[in-house]
């Protein structure tokens, strides 16, 4: 039994006075049964971590990114050891934002895992293939390989303690899901690969989908066999729609 996995990415968004607002808004709402975890930008972690503590809300946090490095002279990084410092327990690594504005390789993405994982927390691997390489019929190859480059370093059984997430590039902020059959193919396709490797491994791992996820659209999606929760972007930043969309979730008995 796969236990769903709402995270929510606030990417380059917020304000002291926006998470004020947003954890009073989210108190409203009754518990849910989905994991959630919002991701804010680096310099709000410890407040949000800080209020979600002296609040009744049950969230962890994360961070979008980690250095490929330990410590030491490189400016403006952020060492996974550092997040682990200020009570994360979860790392996005390898968004297609920061594979397509930082030139993020797939080799990186994979020291990144590492590096997240050496600092005992949980990678959330995102892969996603842009427009044109879905319409060239490359969808999988291109998946695949991001999915791969990170096996390869951190092996099927440390991936289950974070989670995968598939991001198509051209659902990103764009309004454009992608219908469920669809998400639920590719879904299946990356379960099927970390099952070659490991097959416990593979059933036990969440993958989630991101991309222009609402509560409009949340329940079909969650309702797909291998679809175990999503990675929020836009819809985040309502503490309403995240929390629905965390209920949707909840509704969904992803069983192995
Ligand atoms: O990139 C995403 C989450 O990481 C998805 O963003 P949107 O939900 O805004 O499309």
């Amino acid at each position: 039994m796969r236990r769903g996995l709402v995270v929510g990415n606030w990417k380059m968004n917020g304000s002291l006075e926006f998470i004020e607002n947003w954890i009073s808004q989210y108190t409203a709402f009754l518990e849910t049964q989905t994991e959630t975890a919002i991701c804010p930008p680096y310099v709000y972690i410890s407040f949000l971590r800080n209020r979600l503590m002296t609040s009744a809300i049950h969230m962890g946090v994360g961070a979008q990114d980690c250095s490929v490095h330990n410590d030491g002279a490189y400016t403006g990084e952020v060492a996974a050891n550092m997040l682990a410092d200020v009570g994360c327990s979860f790392v996005i690594v390898g968004h297609s934002e920061r594979r397509q504005y930082h030139s993020e390789s797939n080799e990186m993405v994979a020291m990144k895992a590492q590096k997240v994982l050496e600092a005992g927390l949980r990678p959330i691997v995102c892969v996603g293939e842009t427009l044109e390489e879905r319409e060239a019929g490359r969808t999988n190859e291109v998946v695949l390989a991001q999915l791969n480059a990170v096996l390869d370093v951190i092996g099927p059984e440390m991936l289950v303690t974070g989670a995968l997430a598939y991001e198509p590039v051209w659902a990103i902020g764009t309004g454009k899901t992608a219908i469920p059959e669809e998400a639920q193919e590719v879904h299946k396709i990356l379960r099927d690969s970390v099952k070659s490797r490991n097959s416990d491994a593979g059933d036990s791992l969440r993958i989630i989908y991101g991309g222009s996820v609402k509560p409009s659209n949340a329940q079909k999606l969650f309702a797909c066999p291998d679809i175990d929760g999503g990675l929020i972007g836009g819809a985040s930043l309502k503490a309403e729609d995240f929390y629905a969309i965390a209920q949707a979730a909840s509704s969904v008995e992803f069983i192995v």
